[in-house]
């Protein structure tokens, strides 16, 4: 039997609203016990600071030393590090009893088809401020050999999923959104477009909010499917698996001259018309289990079900927390990263091998 270990996950997701860490005792493989979960919110300051760091990065030819960038690392690192150690006293661990921390960082360009993509977060400093292992740098060998370096949580899914009926999808509706469908002994997965990313912009720049609360300005509009149709009308969702986005690919741009609610309720349209153009690429599926913070929002919710077709529900039908999954994703990544063993497949980002990936520190 393989060991069970204590391991640490840390994700900081295109939304840009904090850190999500979690706490886990896992193999590695399809043993999986979540021990803890807190989220911590970044302050207003650091988000526009993350905010420059990924419009700069966007600019750069490749990743690399850069001024601006690196100081917002090394202040990423900390507050991930600070995350830590609160997470070790929420769950009373000793620190001695975490084989490993993951270190996702947070993804400031992503552009596989120019071969790179890069997240920044120092594993180094992150090893020296919590002394515990770290892996960190998950995509970047996925990318190298010719993946998409994204989605990666899909391995966690297949692991947790195990005794989930088939045909299944998991949806992860994050900033970008993504999904990992299973069917018989088949399987795979690829982003699916903007899940929340454009919702939030949209409502960021007419007011004080943040994102659409509960969907309830959305509720509120009219979906204008001129619109709504012009949007869709690229390539890039004919495209077939695998494919990955960063979070600037799609703008709100279609949609300026609208009211608020119209706009929020088009572009909540057009997260959920996108989830059905992604069903498109994959055998049917039953059942559509949703991660990530769009599964709180009730108007999007229900326009996926309407829209795809397919019965719609929170991961924690399952029991699982979808507020912790990508975290937990990445604490069960460092465990796999740290035995040798693969992180991504074929079937999940492209690579034409199952492959390891990771730097440890
Ligand atoms: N109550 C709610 N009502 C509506 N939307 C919500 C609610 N709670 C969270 N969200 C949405 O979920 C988003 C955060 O989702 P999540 O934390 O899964 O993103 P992320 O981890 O940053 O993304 P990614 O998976 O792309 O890395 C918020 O920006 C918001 O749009
Ligand atoms: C390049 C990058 O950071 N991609 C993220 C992003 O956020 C959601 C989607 O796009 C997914 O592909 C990925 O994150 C999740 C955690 C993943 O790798 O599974």
């Amino acid at each position: 039997m393989t060991k069970t270990t204590t391991a640490i996950g840390l994700m900081s997701g295109t939304s840009m609203d904090g850190i999500d860490a979690a706490l886990i005792e896992t193999d590695g493989e399809n043993h999986v016990i979540p021990r803890g979960f807190l989220t911590i919110s970044y302050e207003p300051d650091f988000v526009a600071r993350l905010r420059d760091a990924a419009a700069h990065a966007l600019e750069c030819h490749r990743p690399g030393p850069d001024a601006l960038i690196d100081a917002v690392a090394a202040e990423l690192t900390g507050l991930h590090a600070i995350a830590v150690h609160r997470l070790l006293a929420a769950t009373g661990t000793d620190r001695a009893d975490v084989a490993i921390i993951g270190f996702h960082g947070h993804t400031v360009a992503h552009r596989p088809d120019r071969g790179w993509t890069w997240q920044i977060g120092d594993g180094a400093l992150m090893q020296t401020a919590t002394r515990i292992p770290v892996a960190f740098d998950f995509r970047s060998a996925d990318v190298a050999a010719g993946g998409q370096g994204a989605p990666l949580a899909p391995g966690y899914h297949r692991a947790r999923s195990a005794g989930v009926g088939r045909p299944l999808g998991v949806l992860n509706l994050g900033g970008v959104g993504n999904l990992t469908w299973f069917s018989g002994d088949d399987w795979g997965s690829f982003d699916t477009g903007p899940a929340n990313a454009l919702i939030d912009d949209w409502v960021a720049r007419h007011g004080t909010a943040r994102y659409d609360k509960d969907g309830a300005i959305a509720a509120g509009g009219t979906v204008q499917e001129s619109v709504l149709t012009a949007m869709l009308d690229l390539p890039w969702f004919d495209l077939a698996p695998p494919k990955s986005l960063d979070r600037a690919d799609f703008t709100t741009q279609a949609a300026r001259g609208l009211g608020l609610a119209d706009g929020a309720a088009t572009l909540t349209a057009f997260t959920a018309e996108t989830i059905r153009l992604a069903l498109g690429h994959v055998p049917p599926i039953g059942r559509l289990l949703v991660t990530g913070g769009g599964r709180h929002n009730p108007t999007l919710m229900a326009m996926i079900a309407d829209r795809t077709g397919v019965p719609t529900e929170a991961v924690e039908a399952v029991g699982w927390n979808g507020d912790a999954l990508e975290a937990e994703a990445f604490a069960w990544l460092a465990v796999r990263t740290a035995a040798g063993k693969p992180i991504s497949w074929p079937e999940t980002t492209g690579v034409p091998a199952a492959m390891t990936g990771g730097r440890l520190a």
